[in-house]
């Protein structure tokens, strides 16, 4: 796939596209002409036909064939633009396009960025959030919220210029924000020579077309969503092509002892194309002309609408995609199910992005996780075994993070990540305690359990970053009033508390059981001693009697030894 613009994904999927053998060389001219040939073909033909002053925004429904091409001065809630103002203005524009591909063709070398591995285009980006009246005071604040799409934009490549928002009670049905906050920000996209508006809330297709039309054909609208199915596209793509080098290099001990591990990566890169393609097609414009291609020409000359063909054409591809997802499933499950032959207890790391998950789970397991100052640095799952000081283990996983505001299309992608999740005997909950927003966090991580249906789940919640926090005595005062463990992930503080209160919660989850084990079944008791807390064993003439708290996955296997009672 060509990715001379992180947003490639977004304008168009990577999956609808594809290029098998184009590896992009980067230099100016094959951005600038890759760039209006590909990622701006529909902005150009909007600019066809509106003129960059427009600011009349349209029907969800109405296409651009449908507007009329000549200029008029157009009124605003704003104000009044008169036609000389709009001229003035539309000759202004006229420069600062050219002076931005000047300026963008000598720069471009400079805004070239490794980004997820790729080298990418680093897009300017103007931010825009909407402050509901009425919002308790509890949620991210507006100004949180929109910090954390910058940082979303930043980890997506994006270098963010500025930002707007609008005190709004309801959402304007065509255009999200109001007439006049799009005229503004219109002049502030072209001060700062933006070539991206994020909105930080889910815009329908509709008000997506209509604030792209209003800003001026060279503009990209996106929005949250759009953003962070790109970072997980940009992601799910770089880990793919790890993987495969380490297929290719082979003889990786991890690949072998966590075969599942595979189809967990696959499935991730499915479903993420899957919840891309969902959100592209009630959006689909008449940017898709090159699926005609795709779609051969006899369909066309069927009378289909070339709208419609793309939307059938989507369409397919999402039901392949689903059956794919299904086949990977079900592969995963037999590899599950061997692996709960072997009864070692799984624990989960949940939480908020940028919690410290994946810095926890390297520190306890000496694992090579990324872990990075970056939202969504991981997203495929990971399990290693953790052996603590006593010879116990289990073994733990690192999750994807979660986000507020986090995409409908989204939770289903989370839901097949976290299958592992729902199969845990213990979710530990980690907080970037040092976070000015820990506690709506916490909320947000809550909200997302629930909709994932695993907050019936035991959790043990700990407080990470306590090494940053502004006072850590108190913090760490509070947690013990609250059974809250404080850890440090990064200096190490706390971990072995840590380990001990998992031992514990699990304990809570095993089983007492009395068996007699026969000396040919040897393994059998290693086990016992290895994943239960064993409290006596007693030699005996036909096997070796034991006492022990066992978890109830394994307390099954025992049945038919147990049930014998020790003097
Ligand atoms: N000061 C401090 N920084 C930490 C600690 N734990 C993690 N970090 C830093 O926090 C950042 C995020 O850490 P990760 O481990 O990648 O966070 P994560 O929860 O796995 O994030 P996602 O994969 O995006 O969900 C990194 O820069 C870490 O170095 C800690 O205990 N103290
Ligand atoms: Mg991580």
């Amino acid at each position: 796939m060509s990715s001379c613009s992180c947003f490639s994904t977004i304008l168009k999927s990577p999956i609808l596209i594809r290029e098998p053998n184009f590896i992009p060389r980067w230099n100016s001219k094959v951005f600038t002409l890759k760039r209006h040939s590909q990622n701006f073909s529909s902005c150009i033909c909007y600019t066809r036909v509106l003129h960059q002053d427009q600011i009349e925004v349209l029907n969800p429904d109405d296409t651009v064939e449908e507007q009329n091409a000549a200029f008029e001065g157009h009124e605003i809630a704003s104000g009044r633009l008169k036609e000389e103002e709009a001229f003035k203005e539309e000759t202004r524009n006229q420069n600062s396009s050219e002076k931005k591909r000047n300026v963008g063709e000598k720069n471009s070398d400079s805004r070239f960025k490794l980004c997820n591995g790729r080298e990418v285009f680093e897009e300017k980006a103007y931010i825009v959030g909407v402050a509901r009246k009425g919002d308790s005071d509890d949620s991210f604040g507006i100004e949180e919220s929109l910090s954390e799409l910058a940082q979303l934009a930043d980890t997506a490549g994006l270098l963010v210029v500025g930002s707007t928002y609008q005190k709004l009670a309801t959402a304007n049905p065509r255009t999200y924000i109001g007439s006049g906050k799009v005229a503004e920000i219109k002049s502030a996209i072209h001060a700062f020579d933006a070539e991206t508006v994020i909105f930080d809330d889910e815009l329908s297709p509709g008000q997506l077309r209509n604030l792209e039309k209003a800003f001026g054909g060279d503009v990209r609208v996106c929005d949250r969503t759009a953003l962070i199915l790109d970072i997980f596209n940009q992601r799910a793509a770089t880990r793919e092509a790890a993987l495969q080098a380490i297929y290719f290099n082979a003889r990786v001990q991890v690949i072998r002892s966590f075969p599942y591990v595979d189809t967990k990566k696959k499935e991730k890169k499915f479903q993420v194309s899957l919840a891309q393609m969902e959100y592209q097609l009630p959006r689909l414009t008449r940017m898709w002309t090159h699926l005609e291609r795709q779609a051969g020409g006899q369909v066309k000359g069927m009378g289909e609408k070339q709208i419609e063909v793309d939307k059938r054409i989507l369409r397919t591809q999402i039901g392949a995609l689903k059956k794919e997802i299904e086949s990977v499933r079900k592969h995963r499950k037999q590899y599950r199910n061997r692996r709960t032959a072997v009864p070692v207890p799984v624990v989960s790391l949940v939480g908020y992005t940028n919690a410290g998950k994946s810095t926890l789970l390297n520190r306890l397991t000496g694992a090579d996780v990324l872990a990075e100052d970056k939202l969504f640095a991981t997203l495929d799952p990971t399990t290693r075994r953790v052996q603590m000081k006593n010879g116990k283990e289990f073994l733990l996983s690192d999750t994807v993070g979660f986000i507020q505001k986090l995409p409908t299309t989204l939770v289903a992608a989370f839901r097949a990540t976290l299958e592992e999740i729902s199969e845990s005997s213990l979710l530990v909950h980690v907080v970037d305690i040092s976070h000015p927003l820990a506690e709506q966090q916490i909320e947000a991580v809550d909200k997302v359990l629930s909709e994932l249906d695993a907050s019936s789940i035991p959790m043990l919640m700990v407080w990470n970053k306590v090494d940053k926090a502004n006072d850590p005595e108190k913090i760490i005062m509070e947690a013990k009033r609250n059974d809250v463990v404080c850890i440090s992930a990064l200096t190490g503080e706390g971990l072995e508390e840590f380990c001990n209160a998992v031992q514990e919660r699990l304990k809570d989850m095993m089983v007492w059981v009395e068996a007699l084990i026969p000396f040919d079944k040897g393994e059998l008791l290693s086990t016992i001693h290895r994943v239960g807390m064993v409290e006596k064993t007693v030699y005996a003439e036909n096997g070796t009697l034991v006492r022990a708290y066992v978890p109830l996955r394994f307390a099954r296997l025992l049945t038919p030894m147990r049930q014998i009672c020790m003097s």
